[in-house]
């Protein structure tokens, strides 16, 4: 069969661009990713023939070979693992997956475009780039594979640009060789001779040594490549103190696919009748894709150092998907389904114990390394608050590593704790405000009165504080409390002066409040006067046992509608508009400019809480009325 020339999927074409001309300094790591992927290849051989008797491959001697030819200037990176069909070559190999691809090419492109190097590595390194890393120092790649059980292989190869070709090999060893035709070694541009055996050993052994198949080296003499290149140790079984930290890192790596190092590694030991040992990370950036759906956790199972899932949902709850790692135990069959992990007992009882040592790891990081702590808030915060709705067990523990926004700092989030430390005399309530952004719910007037008294409101502004804030009733014994919702009653200072106070004034306004509740009565169920508002003539709240309109709009965006619940609107009596209101309405109770004034005033309160008037038309041309009039 002749050879095919196929195109590269858009967005790997432009990637591959940016990786050949490529700013990435250290340019070793194409080796790491293409004995990463050979090992995942062999991870799976080894499982399908579990799996499948009749797949008939041999897995007495998998391994990865590395082979070098100085004359010809070659590196060949080989295994004897799952391999690739045709189609899977140019599924996988033609085009990339992720779905951040789009936005990560053009983030690059730009980057590259300012000129600005270090942000392009940074970039490539949040996204890495796997098999695609080869031309960062090859010309010419050839990847020839055969998939464990077909008969043909297939070979494919590319210069990284526009196009590859692919061709039926009619006898291919099964699995995967890569073939690298590389540049010429240039040390200024950190491109090493990638042909000299020490070069080779020193960079399996900085970046592979813990892959759990033999690495060897072919040389000349046979004899010396029966040795492998890597320790092959599985770092989660070796103590603390025998593993350095790059040692770590290498392996989170190769799990993770990201590029730069975890922000933190936990281990987990457990001994006793259901023995098993983890070694997590928390990486030190959020992926691209942690919010799409089917996003896969990084978790990996392993029975006694044998691999056996990538991804396993049954090791972490879906709000800790982040946590990269292994897992391995010692009392489960390596033909476990993820069915059974799912409904094993002792597996939910690990993933307890997993999800509550991460939590105590962040508690323990805000204590002991804030800056750590503020990145690691800062890029999984909003995913761990997702467990405050489905992990009843941690709620407490969630709380407590928590940090929100609060009007006490501009720059610092708070802890609770910290904000029940600062809790004002008397002030029995942690008061909070949802919305949009911090910019919006900063300028809210529900936030006046608090103001003006000091009383400190944590600014909640991810999509799930609306969930979350109406599933926990409390911390410390302390009630949480929307400043936007229900009748505002400022802790520790309703006395009798006061009271008597509100009554009055409840009294000279009752007309207008009245009249203006019947006349709005379709938008809202009541207008009432406020204590919330020092400034503003008006705003809206929610009803005390009501959802908000952004927790309405979430519901809907899931396909659940929830009933439509008016909002009660709330005036300041102190206020000039307001005050002039009721002296007009009692003047001239049948004047339009009075039931124009009303209408504007809802309005109003609606734009001051980042939302708008049903009919944004009508509302401008009567504020245009009522300007004109005053002119
Ligand atoms: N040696 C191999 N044997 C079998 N399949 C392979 C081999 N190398 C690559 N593949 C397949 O090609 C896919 C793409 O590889 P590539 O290295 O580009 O990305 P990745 O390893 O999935 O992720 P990342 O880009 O984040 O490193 C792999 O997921 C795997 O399915």
């Amino acid at each position: 069969m002749s050879a095919e020339t196929l195109e590269f999927q858009v967005e790997a074409r432009q990637l591959l661009q940016l990786v050949i001309h490529s700013i990435y300094s250290n340019k070793d790591v194409f080796l790491r990713e293409l004995v990463s992927n050979a090992s995942d290849a062999l991870d799976k051989l080894r499982l399908a023939a579990l799996r499948d008797d009749a797949l008939g491959v041999d897995t007495s001697d998998l391994h990865i070979e590395l082979a070098a030819d100085p004359e010809a200037r070659t590196l060949t990176v080989r295994d004897n693992g799952i391999g690739m069909s045709h189609d899977e070559v140019i599924q996988l190999i033609g085009t990339i997956a992720n779905s951040g691809t789009a936005k990560f090419v053009q983030e690059l492109k730009e980057a590259k475009d300012a000129k600005d190097s270090s942000a392009a590595e940074n970039l490539i390194g949040q996204f890495g780039v796997g098999f695609y890393s080869s031309f960062m120092v090859a010309d010419e790649v050839e990847l020839v594979t055969r998939k464990a059980g077909e008969e043909h292989g297939t070979r494919w190869t590319s210069s990284g640009a526009g196009t590859y070709s692919l061709e039926r090999v009619e006898e291919a060893p099964q699995g995967t060789s890569v073939t690298l035709k590389l540049r010429p070694a240039d040390s200024d541009d950190q491109l090493h001779d990638y042909t000299a055996a020490w070069k080779i050993r020193e960079i399996v052994k900085k970046y592979s040594d813990f892959i759990t198949w033999p690495i060897r080296l072919q040389q000349e003499t046979p004899e010396a490549s029966a040795e492998p290149v890597n320790s092959m140790k599985a770092l989660w079984a070796r103590s603390r103190d025998e593993v350095s930290d790059e040692e770590y890192h290498e392996l989170y790596k190769h799990i993770s696919h990201d590029w730069l190092d975890p922000l933190e590694v936990v281990r987990l030991q457990a001994e006793g009748t259901f023995e098993y040992q983890a070694l997590l990370f928390i990486p030190s950036h959020a992926p691209h894709d942690l919010y799409t759906q089917g996003y896969q956790r990084g978790v990996q199972l392993y029975v006694k150092r044998v691999f056996v899932m990538d991804d396993c949902e049954a090791l972490m709850p879906p709000y800790l998907r982040f946590v990269k790692g292994v897992v391995d135990a010692a009392d489960l069959s390596l033909n476990v389904s993820r069915e059974i992990l799912q409904q094993d007992r002792q597996i939910q009882l690990m993933r307890r114990r997993l999800a509550k040592k991460i939590l105590a790891t962040v508690k323990d990081l805000r204590a002991g390394d804030p800056e750590k702590y503020a990145t690691l808030w800062r890029e999984f915060g909003r995913v761990i608050k997702e467990g405050l709705l489905s992990d009843f067990d941690n709620r407490d523990a969630i709380l407590t590593a928590a940090s929100f926004a609060s009007t006490h700092d501009a720059e610092q989030p708070t802890s609770l704790a910290q904000y029940v430390e600062r809790m004002k005399e008397g002030q029995q309530h942690i008061y909070y405000l949802t919305g949009e952004s911090r910019q919006s719910v900063e300028h809210s007037p529900h936030l006046e009165a608090f103001r003006a008294k000091g009383v400190e409101v944590l600014l909640l502004t991810d999509p799930v504080d609306e969930l979350w804030v109406e599933a926990v009733p409390e911390f410390d014994g302390k009630q949480l409390r929307s400043v936007a919702k229900g009748e505002l009653e400022l802790d520790g200072e309703t006395d009798q002066e006061q009271q008597e106070d509100r009554e009055q004034r409840k009294q000279e306004f009752a007309a207008l409040l009245g009249w203006m509740t019947e006349q709005l009565g379709a938008e809202v169920k009541e207008v009432r006067l406020s204590a919330r508002l020092t400034v503003s003539p008006a705003c809206v709240v929610t009803d005390t046992n009501d959802a908000s309109p952004a927790l309405e709009a979430m519901y809907r965006a899931m396909g659940q509608e929830l009933p439509h619940a008016k909002r009660i609107l709330e005036l300041n009596p102190e206020h000039p508009l307001v005050a002039g209101l009721n002296r007009a309405h009692s003047d001239r109770p049948d004047d339009a400019a009075v039931t124009e004034t009303a209408e504007l005033l809802y309005g109003m309160a609606l734009l001051a809480e980042g939302g708008q008037p049903a009919e944004p038309g009508r509302f401008l041309t009567l504020m245009a009325n009522r300007l004109t009039h005053n002119l």
